[in-house]
């Protein structure tokens, strides 16, 4: 096994007891350090299977499993615990136990002491935006389903595990929450750079989530184990397509982020100010709408000429909402915010809420024909669109996005 391999599954199968066909059959699949791996497929297929092997809450039947050089088999639970992080969609937070003590667990068990365990909660709580003087001392039931979530997160890497096994963490949601969910969680990769296995049976999710994406049949068979655009673009065959489904082009907007498209900037209003100079700048600039922000520049609303009354004192209250997307959003997420308010702009913000720019509709009609673009070069003739070794280059879509994903590394059995 090579130093760059975390998770080793070879020729892993499954029967459980009682059943006459095996639920998981002769798996192989090598996942790198550092990647996110989701497994999709059909429901029953297996998914959930395979990923328990991994930490053994499930033991196979035959095959061995290697997790950072080491056979599972081989590892008492506490050092299991230690290596492997486990969030499942019924976050399993312990009801009667505080968010600390929740979080807390895996390091006690491993012996810390209290002190850096405290300490350790903190951090992980800051990091998911969870202020700890206010959250840490809350029961489960006290929390919103996206905090739950965010708590089942860190729970998970309290004791910095170099291995994460996630089962639809985010599928109990709703989709805007679980749209955040998923935003935060990639910003959070991004520094810790976790070995990952991801379970959903969203697609959609799959694209967003995966460095590498295994589409799984029948007993775990893997039908395609390739990066998410290549996917898109080469499906194996047939039902790896129809699983895709349509509008593969479009699902690309999955792919691409707020902060790789140019951004425009909007003329900015305050809320004190009167509708007089709104419609004055309106007239000035030539634009459709000005977008009012709060004394802390964050946006408030889409005013039109249409939505003033020169009798008013000020813009409060004035106005259709401004809907907002984080500059690590997908492209996906940025069209449902424009639609949501129905403005034809996405605005960007900071961590902290504020105005940083606007992404308009014409922007994105703009990257998806750039994106249809690259398609029709990637169908042409080799002459024309050269190729790597492995595969046909995939172009326009920016390589350093995300770290350890590779056009060269279709891995198709
Ligand atoms: N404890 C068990 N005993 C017997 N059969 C089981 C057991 N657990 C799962 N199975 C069967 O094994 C197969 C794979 O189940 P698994 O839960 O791994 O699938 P999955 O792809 O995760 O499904 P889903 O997407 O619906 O959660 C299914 O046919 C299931 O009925």
């Amino acid at each position: 096994m090579t130093a760059d391999v975390m998770i080793d599954l070879q020729q892993v199968s499954k029967l459980y007891r009682g059943q006459k066909t095996p639920a998981v059959e002769d798996v192989s699949m090598t996942i790198r350090r550092g990647e996110i791996v989701v497994l999709v497929g059909p429901s029953g297929c297996g998914k959930t299977t395979t990923m328990k092997m991994i930490n053994r809450l499930i033991e196979p039947t035959s095959g061995r499993i290697m997790v950072d050089g080491s056979d599972v088999t081989s590892l008492n639970p506490t050092e299991l615990r230690r290596r492997i992080g486990y969030v499942i969609q019924q976050v399993g937070l312990f009801p009667h136990m505080n968010v600390a003590t929740n979080v807390g667990l895996v390091p006690k068990m491993l012996g810390w002491d209290r002190k850096r365990i405290d300490a350790r909660v903190d951090e992980l709580l800051h990091l998911v935006g969870l202020e700890p003087g206010q959250y840490r001392h809350r029961l489960p039931r006290q929390l919103s389903g996206g905090q739950q979530q965010r708590v089942g997160v860190v729970r998970a890497l309290a004791a910095d595990p170099p291995v994460m096994l996630m089962d639809e963490p985010f599928g109990a949601t709703d989709p805007l929450t679980r749209d955040r969910l998923q935003n935060e969680f990639l910003r959070l990769q991004e520094k810790l750079q976790k070995t990952i296995v991801f379970v959903t049976h969203d697609f959609d999710e799959a694209i967003k989530m995966g460095s590498r994406i295994a589409v799984l049949g029948d007993r775990s068979s893997i039908r395609q184990f390739d990066t998410p655009e290549r996917l898109l673009s080469n499906p194996a065959d047939k039902t790896v397509a129809q699983f895709i489904g349509a509008g593969a082009s479009l699902k690309q907007l999955n792919l691409r982020r707020v902060d790789e498209v140019d951004w425009d900037e909007a003329e900015l209003v305050r809320l004190d100010d009167s509708p007089t100079s709104a419609l004055r700048r309106l007239d000035e600039t030539g634009e459709w709408a000005v977008l009012s922000v709060d004394s802390e520049r964050r946006p408030v609303h889409w005013i039109t000429a249409r939505d003033l009354d020169p009798h008013q004192d000020n813009l409060h209250g004035i106005g259709g909402p401004a809907t907002v997307v984080e500059p690590r959003a997908t492209l996906h997420d940025a069209l449902d915010a424009m639609l949501r308010s129905s403005s034809g702009a996405a605005v960007v913000i900071d961590d902290a809420g504020r105005y940083r720019g606007t992404v308009t509709i014409d922007r994105l009609m703009r990257a998806i024909g750039e994106m249809r673009e690259t398609e029709r070069r990637r169908d042409r003739p080799v002459a024309e669109a050269p190729e790597t070794a492995d595969g046909p280059k995939v172009a326009a879509m920016p390589a350093q996005r995300r770290g350890a994903r590779s056009t060269a590394d279709r891995e198709t059995p």
